[in-house]
């Protein structure tokens, strides 16, 4: 038995796993593959190259192949159905508010959107006469109602004439009117509610103690199925777990009722609501949706779940790309074949939504990798994914319930808790250091740069090989030597370059990742590297979907020794054993930061970013006109209708370092790199040296094993030395 298979993975994924040189599961995935494989919604927080991809990719190309394998025997699934006890009398997932989310058993549900009321209805009603009771406990404190409702009722209880409720500020409601009644409720409380058809009255009870009869109700509820009563929860910011009894394996009552009144669920007379024709399983629209902030990402991601995908066999599993930039014919004929999973940006997704080309009516399950870039304000695209998250059925097309999963290296933030609210149903967290932090595996330090004291940059202007500036202070007088703001703008620019090359020398760095703030800066950085005698490739949503997949690959193979991109791969990029990381200018974003030098120090190889932070403030870019910095030339400062800002970058990493909760080291422009401050020589590029890792902790723990074993043994010998009488009343008996 393969380790991955300990945590539920079958082992028909084996070969798939070993063809990657995975012996033993990351943390985070021994945390998340059980949850997903168990059915639970998850957020998955975890530094930067820990295998958050494995951590969904492999649970979900073994459920869509179990899901696809069952619906294709028709044998398999006719056991199935025999085998199964009968229907469950639980919450409807089909019959509720889209935000009332109710948990895999259909006993618990919740609604964490404050302001806002959101209810369901039960399986099933009783009409014709009998006495029935249901029970309910408060979870979570906040608004909620307890009754019941007609399917023609109100989800909003209490507001109709076809819904009666029982609120926790003590009122009961009917056709709107509010009127006292009871006690008020609140967490930890049970209440029981009782319908009495024989006599028409509705009552309820608090923690064993009946109320007096609240409604006398009209003979209807008695006479007409159309008017059939189910049990109906109501939350507003709240939860409830509910209990309709019954012999489905449902706890017994904490307060039974008497005088024959019986649960709702063991009724003769039940009628289950009826869902129309649920049984055409449709094998060609796709049962999980991935969403990923960029192409690289899709293609990156896409590979992943296509190495576990394609050593399952019968059925296949079809995977596919929804990115700008691809052949559009062949989309449309594969989507029309079939497909099982679907990789893509958000936007590309919506379109093909909208537009009717992708049905998400059997969707299972939907992951927002880098899910806080989405909702992020900066480039976001939350309402793609909330456009998407409207475009769905409430319930998939054979009752299963939808799960999300969330992940990102910066999960903690309040619009993931917002989304997570709204979309999520009793959601796991999946979180080993609870805040957003970076891998021992990266070492990260910072380098000042200081055009007023480091005055090399005045010399180099007038050189003809010096980095490009990106002309904001064209329309600047530049006086160097002086303090003029403009002047140590210009000049931290041009002494950037020089340190970029100095530490590429002094670090021997034979391959790294390089981060500038713009397209423009990026460009101009390639030209100088190749000045340079340096080989460089570039990255950024300017150039082709060609020319970027041509970058990245000639990175990959080592035909380029440096990648010098904007944020468009600062998250997720993953290209092993990359040793450097050099930020020209700080991202705007400080979780950014985490992601662009999580670039390096993946898989267990130790990895350094360097950053070059500017002393003064530098004059940047910040593009509100129309064609967002296309043939613009207006430098004059936002303030004053132009599209330039002053970037204060020593602020910026002041905000990072709080973020963090840790000071970061400073180098010189020598780029003498403390290493031997960060535990002991390492090299970068290279797995740490008699560190801890996913392999070697096994080893590390065996000796201590049997180093406890053989105490536990001395301990039970002596133990039994020194009992001896214990000894021979054992052997009396
Ligand atoms: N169980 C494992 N054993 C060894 N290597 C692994 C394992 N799981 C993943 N990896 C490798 O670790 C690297 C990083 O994985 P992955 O890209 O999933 O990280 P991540 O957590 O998603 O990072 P980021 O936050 O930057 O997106 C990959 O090269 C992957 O192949």
């Amino acid at each position: 038995m393969t380790a991955f298979e300990e945590f539920g993975i079958i082992p028909e994924l084996s070969e798939a796993i070993s063809s990657l040189n995975w012996t033993l599961p990351t943390a985070v995935q021994s945390e998340a593959i059980p949850a997903i494989l168990g059915g639970a919604d998850a957020l998955i927080a975890a530094e930067t190259g820990s295998g958050k991809t494995g951590a969904f990719c492999l649970p979900i190309a073994q459920i869509v192949w179990e899901r696809r394998k069952l619906a294709i025997s028709p044998s398999k699934s006719a056991e199935n159905s025999e085998k199964s006890p009968g229907k469950r009398f639980e919450l409807n997932p089909e019959d509720r508010d889209p935000h009332l989310k109710i948990d895999r058993t259909g006993l618990n549900c919740e609604s964490r959107i404050p302001k806002e009321w959101h209810g369901a209805r039960a399986m099933g009603g009783v009409t014709g006469g009998g006495k029935y009771y249901f029970e309910v406990t408060i979870t979570l404190d906040g608004l909620c109602r307890v009754g019941w409702a007609t399917m023609a009722g109100s989800l909003k209880i209490g507001t109709d004439f076809e819904s009666f409720g029982y609120g926790g500020t003590g009122k009961k409601s009917y056709g709107k009117r509010f009127d006292d009644y009871g006690r008020s409720f609140t967490t930890g409380d049970v209440l029981g509610c009782y319908l009495d058809l024989d006599n028409l009255k509705m009552w309820w009870s608090k923690n064993g103690n009946e109320y007096p009869t609240a409604y006398t109700i009209d003979k209807k509820f008695r006479d007409s199925p159309a008017h059939c009563l189910f049990p109906a929860v109501l939350c507003q910011n709240s939860g409830l777990a509910v209990n309709f009894g019954g012999d489905l394996g449902s706890a017994p009552f904490k307060f039974p009722p008497k005088n024959g009144i019986q649960a709702v669920a063991a009724a003769s007379n039940l009628q289950w609501w009826s869902p129309e024709a649920k049984n055409t399983v449709d094998l060609t629209t796709p049962l999980c949706i991935i969403l990923e902030p960029t192409r690289e990402l899709v293609q990156q991601t896409f590979q992943n779940i296509q190495t576990f995908a394609s050593v399952l066999k019968e059925p296949e599993i079809r995977c596919l790309t929804l990115a700008a930039g691809e052949n559009m014919n062949q989309i449309l004929r594969s989507l029309e074949i079939g497909t099982d999973i679907i990789v893509g940006t958000p936007s590309r997704i919506f379109d093909f939504i909208q537009t009717g080309k992708l049905t998400t009516s059997c969707l299972q399950f939907i992951v927002i990798d880098e899910i806080d870039q989405f909702l992020g304000a900066k480039g976001g695209s939350a309402h793609h994914i909330e456009s998407i998250f409207k475009a769905l059925p409430l319930v998939t097309q054979d009752g299963t319930r939808r799960q999300i999963i969330a992940c990102s290296a910066t999960l903690h933030n309040f619009e993931v808790a917002r989304f997570a609210d709204r979309h999520m149903s009793f959601p796991q967290w999946i979180d080993l250091k609870g805040a957003d932090c970076v891998s021992a595996d990266v070492h990260h330090v910072v380098c000042h740069v200081d055009p007023s004291e480091d005055r090399q940059w005045i010399r180099q202007k007038y050189q003809p090989n010096h980095l490009e500036d990106d002309h904001v202070h064209d329309q600047d007088p530049i006086r160097p030597g002086t303090q003029d703001r403009e002047t140590l703008s210009l000049g931290t620019k041009i002494l950037k370059g020089i340190y970029v090359v100095k530490a590429i020398q002094a670090l021997q760095m034979d391959k790294a990742i390089i981060f500038c703030r713009t397209k423009q800066q990026c460009d101009h950085m390639e030209t100088f590297l190749h000045q340079n005698n340096l080989t460089a490739a570039c990255l950024h949503g300017d150039r082709s979907a060609e020319e970027r997949q041509n970058s990245l690959e000639s990175f990959k193979k080592g035909e380029m020794r440096f990648l010098v991109c904007t944020d468009v791969v600062a998250r997720g990029l993953d290209v092993q054993g990359v040793p450097f990381v050099i930020n020209v200018t700080l991202p705007d974003e400080k979780s950014q930061y985490v992601h662009r030098i999580g670039r390096v120090g993946r898989a267990e190889r130790m990895g350094l970013s360097i950053s070059l932070v500017s002393t003064c403030e530098e004059k940047v870019w910040f593009h509100k006109c129309r064609g967002r910095g296309v043939g613009c030339t207006n430098t004059k400062d936002i303030a004053q209708g132009g599209c330039t800002i002053w970037f204060d970058e020593k602020k910026m990493l002041g905000e990072i370092e709080e973020h963090l909760g840790s000071t970061i080291s400073t180098v010189d422009s020598d780029f003498n790199v403390p290493i031997d401050e960060f535990d002991g020589k390492v090299v970068y590029g290279e797995k740490r040296k008699g560190g801890a890792n996913f392999a070697t902790h096994v080893f590390s723990l065996a000796s201590s094993a049997s180093q406890l074993a053989d105490l536990e043994t001395k301990m039970q010998l002596e133990y039994l030395k020194n009992n001896r009488h214990v000894l021979a009343s054992i052997h009396a008996l």
